[in-house]
């Protein structure tokens, strides 16, 4: 099902921490939200939840509105997260599931599935509070869906993580995709987001700056990325029509184009003398979108 959130606002006092963002999340989609510190991504979730009473605004579930998302079908992983310490691994998956309602047995196949999966065998029976930062977070992802959530809300979900268990993470998020959950995730990562994603919300100060789909964000600034090797000099690429800088780093040339059509110019000036070893025409990446939107636009 679909999540949409209309004009939603939120005021503490007179600072406003979220002001009028809509979005739309689908189901076996991802949407990824993504600020800086402070932008209003947590106080955004907490609205959904209904941890935090709007100031304004309309939450849908299905073209429905609601007051309160049936809290069974949500799966939250916290900032902050939150469990027992004194309680084993495997003991605390089934926990939290009983609180959603879910029968001991199909939660215990569940909970097999997912230990094994995030490399937790060995850690079954281990007290919560003796597992590493890394593993932890990987138990409290367990936590958040193992109820089979609808709706997944996954607030910075690759933080303290290695990029091995960020991997199994990334195929976990998409497995759940596959099995059709609607799934929400804010991230400073923008690899992981460009990745994973399939829409996104740019917020800044509480506003949305873009929210839909990653191409169409993508295609606003069109193919200016060109990454050039061969035996050029800096300077001699930085004259050609329409470049806007020139970068190098290990014998590879990065330009910025003010225009995509300006690269078929450059293609025929570089290649004059024949082969060169590279010559690729990219969009943006997300990180350099994004620094263009939100930060200093030294891109
Ligand atoms: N209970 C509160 N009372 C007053 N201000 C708050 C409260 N909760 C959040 N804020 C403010 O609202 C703004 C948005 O905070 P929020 O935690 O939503 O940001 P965030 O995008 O999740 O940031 P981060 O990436 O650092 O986690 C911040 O300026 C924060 O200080």
């Amino acid at each position: 099902m679909t999540l949409t959130v209309e004009q939603l606002t939120k005021k503490f006092d007179h600072f406003t921490a979220v002001d009028h963002l809509s979005l739309e999340a689908e189901s076996g989609k991802i949407f990824g939200l993504i600020g800086q510190n402070g932008a209003g991504k947590t106080t955004t979730f907490r609205m959904i939840l209904k941890l935090l009473v709007p100031t304004d605004g309309v939450i849908k579930w299905g073209g429905e509105t609601v007051n309160t998302l049936d809290r069974d079908m949500i799966g939250y992983l916290p900032e902050e997260r939150g469990m027992y310490p004194k309680m084993a691994v495997e003991d605390q998956i089934i926990f939290f599931g009983r609180l959603r309602g879910k029968n001991k047995r199909d939660l215990k196949k569940e909970a097999d599935y997912w230990i094994e999966r995030f490399g937790l065998s060995d850690k079954r029976r281990a007290l919560t509070e003796t597992l590493s930062k890394g593993n932890q977070q990987k138990v409290q992802l367990i936590v958040s869906m193992i109820h089979q959530p609808s709706l997944l809300i996954l607030d910075e979900p690759f933080s303290g993580l290695d990029p091995v268990n960020a991997e199994l993470l990334k195929k976990a998020i998409l497995e759940l995709k596959e099995r059709g959950a609607t799934i929400i995730f804010s991230s400073h990562r923008m690899d992981h987001v460009e990745e994973l994603c399939d829409h996104l919300c740019l917020l800044q100060k509480g506003k949305s700056l873009f929210s839909g789909a990653i191409h169409e964000l993508k295609s606003q600034f069109g193919k200016i990325n060109l990454t050039l090797r061969g035996p050029f000099m800096e300077a001699q690429l930085a004259k050609m029509p329409g470049v806007l800088s020139v970068s190098c780093q290990n014998d590879t040339f990065r330009l910025l184009l003010s225009n995509e059509q300006d690269a078929k110019t450059i293609f025929n000036e570089v290649t004059k003398n024949g082969f060169i070893e590279r010559f690729s025409l990219d969009y943006l990446s997300l990180e350099d979108i994004f620094k263009r939107k939100v930060g200093d636009g030294n891109v």
